[in-house]
């Protein structure tokens, strides 16, 4: 691979005699990941019904590496939400982060959410996950991870982390800033990242990273912890942005993250900077089987005088319409019914947490369930894919390799082969989630979503 003479030069200067090392990687294959959505199912369920090799991944807990020869993505259980395809050191950030059920969590540059897909499994359904991008192209692949994935407690917006603040101040008890970045990590799996490099390379992408860290540190609440990441290994853009921080913001501290075989430490030597960066952590794809990252946990100090807020959500009861009801008495599901709103015939559930809901740009406010179209209740494909099959009366379960999961994932009608009565139903493959259905007769009238079908 033809690496830019400027880069080689700068990683030969700075890596010495690992150098040789780390340039050998470029002729291997690169390593694929998968990780496991515990939000749907264990680990241990997962190796035994997952219909591909995989080896852990040693450093994430629920990660595997597969092999590039398989397509998880080409499977019923891509679908089902079951896990997430992700670099294996990307998974990296959202393991460190240390989450509390009930946490405030910001994913402030989340797209399209590999990292917020972990946050919110981690939450467990608690809590609320605000998930961010500038992009709105971006956001728009966040948002269909967030539904694929059956996040119920997110909100997604669309922001410059400047505008947020301004909502969010010392809101957050967590939050990930995975920063824009050069992406020197993602030259071996994408070769048009190497001409981004050359067009906006180390500078830009630093000075944007201080401000933003900047803003992210003004939202997270005294006593708060902030997780730091690139995919880049410029000092630049990683310890320098850390120090920058440090010298801002003195109430900051860099925590350390636990080490693993092949983690690597941070290099302040290389900015002449503080020994305590020296608690970063660096992956290098020459000492772990990944493509490389970097990471900083950061601790803000807590300040005794600041009282605990109550920020539940306290909603007032909305008059539904009767046809929503009517559905509900087939979930099996405990809704808070203060919880619901009702915005232009659509219907929300939202999270336990209250936020300001003004002048920003929501994509998504909570859970989606829904709308009311011609007199009756339609439920949302996001609704399905947040109900586990206990959630639902009726269910329809499709063998995972049998014909009728594809043609239901192609949005095919099937026809019946057993009585059922007619309704709505939740189409599950070996018992997980994948859509709606409605049953008439013999028929399965196919409610999944046109715009996720199986291509
Ligand atoms: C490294 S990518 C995020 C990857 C993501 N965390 C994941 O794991 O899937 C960085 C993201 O930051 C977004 N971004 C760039 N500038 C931003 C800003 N000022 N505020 C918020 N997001 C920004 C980009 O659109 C991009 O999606």
């Amino acid at each position: 691979m033809n690496l830019p003479k400027k880069f080689e030069d700068r990683m030969m200067e700075l890596l010495k005699e690992e150098f040789p090392l780390y340039k050998k990687t470029f002729e291997d294959t690169r390593y694929g990941g998968i990780r496991v959505n515990t939000l749907k199912i264990s680990t241990e369920e997962f190796e035994k019904i997952c219909p591909f090799e995989i080896r852990k991944i040693p450093w994430i807990p629920n990660g595997y590496f597969y092999n590039l020869s398989d397509q998880p993505a080409k499977h019923p259980y891509y679908y089902a939400g079951l896990y997430y395809i992700q670099e294996p050191s990307a998974m990296t950030p959202a393991s460190i982060l240390e989450i509390e059920e009930g946490d405030k969590v910001l994913d402030l540059c989340a797209a399209p959410g590999g990292k917020s897909t972990e946050l919110a499994a981690k939450l467990n359904g608690t809590g609320i996950l605000v998930t961010n991008d500038i992009s709105n192209s971006r956001a728009k692949a966040l948002l269909k991870n967030v539904e694929l994935y059956g996040i119920r407690n997110a909100v997604i917006t669309n922001e410059d982390s400047v505008k947020l603040k301004k909502f969010f101040p010392e809101f957050f008890d967590k939050i990930l800033v995975d920063a824009p970045c050069s992406g020197e990590g993602m030259f071996r799996k994408d070769a048009t990242i190497v001409k981004n490099w050359e067009n906006q390379g180390v500078e830009y992408y630093s000075e944007l990273q201080k401000e933003i860290i900047l803003n992210a540190a003004d939202m997270l609440k005294p006593g708060g912890m902030l997780l730091y990441s690139t995919c880049t290994f410029s000092p630049e853009e990683n310890e320098a942005t850390i120090e920058h921080l440090l010298n801002e913001r003195p109430d900051f501290s860099i925590e350390e993250i636990p080490m693993k075989e092949g983690f690597a430490t941070g290099r302040p030597e290389w900015i002449n900077g503080r020994e305590d960066l020296k608690r970063c952590v660096r992956l290098w794809p020459h000492k772990i089987e990944g493509e490389g990252h970097f990471l900083a946990l950061l601790r803000k100090k807590k300040d005794s005088l600041i009282e605990a807020t109550e920020d539940r959500y306290i909603g007032k009861k909305v008059k539904l319409p009767e046809e929503f009801y009517e559905f509900l008495k087939d979930i099996n599901f405990d809704f808070d019914e203060d919880r619901f709103v009702l915005r232009e015939d659509k219907i929300y559930y939202n999270p336990d947490v209250n936020i300001p809901d003004k002048g920003i740009r929501i994509i998504r406010g909570g859970f989606f369930l829904g709308e009311i179209k011609k007199k009756r209740f339609e439920p949302s494909q996001s609704f399905a894919m947040g109900l586990s099959k206990v959630d639902f009366n009726n269910i329809i379960d499709l063998d995972s390799k049998e014909n009728d999961v594809i043609k239901y994932l192609k949005c095919e009608t099937i026809e019946l082969n057993k009585e059922h009565k007619n309704g709505w139903y939740l189409i599950c493959v070996e018992g997980y989630p994948l859509g709606w259905g409605k049953v008439i007769g013999q028929t399965l009238k196919n409610k999944y979503q046109a715009g996720w079908r199986w291509l």
